[in-house]
């Protein structure tokens, strides 16, 4: 045979053996659907002894979960409830999809961060309690809610109280309310290390020591705190007409969209928080969710689900960005296994192959301040900010006070992080000068809205026709 004749005999059964691999995969592919089908879920029981599912298809989810029982979603793709049917595509601004982003969260990011927040390193935050509210200074809000701080002379409060070391329970400093107060119960051996600097975003000075106190974050849940009614419309408001571009849509100027969206985006995640750790009981103390109020505040808005995502994959930006840097430093606290553990768990975040693969610019900041005013817009946008960060000390709630200022400063750092260098100018992570508590307040927020994105998927399931009857409009 020639040597044509041999190679056009070679590439035959190359081909043969191509279209008998491919059937092969098929017919397993074709077997494994049919399990799936046919096999709609593995249950097992749980650690309180009632039935847990994981539904492997939409129909076995809901039969599942019409008889009553509980059950998890168990695939890395977004649950099939219809209030979040309308998160496909690509999150709008951002440069990932709805369903890459909640694979991501569910199966990498959220586990690595829930367990790095409870390290020594994260769960102390360095934070100015004292509500001390320029915009409203008259309206008596802070001596209602907060004596410790406001309203009785310091002389009446022992030394270590000052110093935020004695655990605040007096429920009349709370509106009546134990619930609001933060614990100041801290291990003193965590604070060493790191430099100070100021943050450009935010209104507090961040190496003003003075007044600070120091709070265990793992005390302090963020969750109901029964802080309703006018005072925080009052900042909400404030918020949203003095210092956001209420009226966003295709119009606005991406700059502006952008800060609209991200307070949007916390706000969501605030009120995620709220209605998955809701106190449901008083006289019980029965704490769970409230998908009534879940439906009310936020799956009704579905503008308001995609401003979460947004902001989730924004901050998650800057943490990718500051990837080197955070990889490198110094996560010391005494406590050399738990140290360790810390470094370990920041690089598995930072480098992680999988959210780098599936989603490597999850925004893109080199599309900010490009047009003439550039400049001007970010130094306007800054001063924005800057009043928003202000307005968390007219929160009246202490505890509300704590995350909300804890999460205005992460997103501060994530805007430092993102826009320190000039579009034009290349970023160095050299030139980047982080505070301990900046990184401390970053990974937290990613955390918190890590979080909310579980929570929506978890709890949207159960909201049934009853529960939007009963929902505020
Ligand atoms: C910074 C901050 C932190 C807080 N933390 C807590 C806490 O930890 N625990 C707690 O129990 N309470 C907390 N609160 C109070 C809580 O957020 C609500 O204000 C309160 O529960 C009353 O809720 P509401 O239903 O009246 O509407 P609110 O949530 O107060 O909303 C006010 C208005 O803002 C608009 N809005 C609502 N959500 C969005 C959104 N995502 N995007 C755009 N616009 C929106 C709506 O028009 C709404 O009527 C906090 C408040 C602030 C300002």
């Amino acid at each position: 045979m020639s040597a044509d004749g041999r190679e056009a005999d070679a590439a035959q059964e190359k081909k043969r053996l191509r279209i008998r691999c491919f059937n092969s995969l098929m017919i397993a592919g074709i077997v494994v659907f049919l399990a799936i089908g046919t096999v709609p879920f593995v249950s097992f029981p749980d650690s309180t002894g009632s039935q847990t599912a994981v539904a492997s298809n939409k129909s076995a989810f809901d039969q599942w979960w019409a008889e009553g029982k509980r059950l998890i979603w168990g695939s890395d793709a977004p649950c099939p409830c219809e209030h979040l049917q309308n998160l496909t595509g690509v999150v709008e601004d951002c440069c990932c999809e709805y369903e890459t982003v909640y694979s991501l969260n569910h199966g990498v990011l959220h586990k690595v961060l829930q367990e790095l927040v409870k390290q020594p390193f994260f769960r102390y935050f360095k934070v100015k309690l004292w509500c001390d509210c320029q915009f409203w200074p008259d309206d008596g809000m802070c001596r209602l809610r907060d004596c410790s701080v406001c309203e009785c002379p310091e002389n009446e409060f022992p030394e270590t109280h000052r110093n935020g070391q004695l655990k605040m329970d007096d429920p009349s400093c709370q509106e009546g309310k134990a619930v609001a107060a933060v614990d100041r119960t801290l291990d003193s051996r965590v604070f060493k290390g790191w430099t100070d600097t100021d943050n450009p975003w935010t209104a507090d000075d961040e190496r003003d020591n003075e007044d600070i106190t120091y709070v265990n974050l793992l005390l302090n849940p963020e969750r109901y705190t029964g802080y309703i009614g006018p005072s925080p419309k009052r900042v909400w408001d404030a918020i949203y007409q003095q210092n956001c571009f209420r009226q966003v849509d295709r119009d606005t100027c991406a700059e502006a969209r952008v800060l609209f969206r991200l307070i949007s985006g916390l706000h969501t995640s605030i009120s995620i928080h709220i209605a998955a750790d809701y106190l449901l009981d008083e006289a019980t103390n029965k704490w769970g969710a409230n998908p009534v109020m879940l439906y009310s505040r936020v799956l009704q808005f579905p503008d308001r689900v995609q401003n979460l995502y947004f902001t989730f994959l924004f901050v998650l930006r800057a943490v990718t960005k500051a990837s080197d840097y955070l990889a490198q430093a110094e996560y010391s606290t005494g406590n050399q296994v738990e140290d360790k553990r810390t470094a370990e768990l920041m690089r598995e975040l930072v480098n992680n192959k999988r959210l780098r693969a599936a989603c490597p610019l999850p925004f893109d900041e080199g599309q900010m301040w490009r047009g003439e005013d550039g400049v001007e817009l970010k130094q306007q946008i800054q001063q924005h900010f800057k009043n928003i960060s202000a307005l968390m000390d007219c929160i009246g709630c202490e505890k509300c006070r704590l995350w909300g200022k804890l999460q205005t400063l992460g997103l501060a750092t994530a805007l430092k992080i993102l826009f320190s260098v000039e579009p034009s100018e290349p970023f160095a992570v050299e030139n980047l000068a982080l505070q301990r508590n900046e990184v401390i307040a970053l990974i937290n927020l990613l955390n918190r809205l890590s979080e909310s994105l579980e929570s929506l998927h978890e709890i949207a399931p159960m909201v049934t026709a009853e529960h939007i009857a009963k929902a505020r409009w």
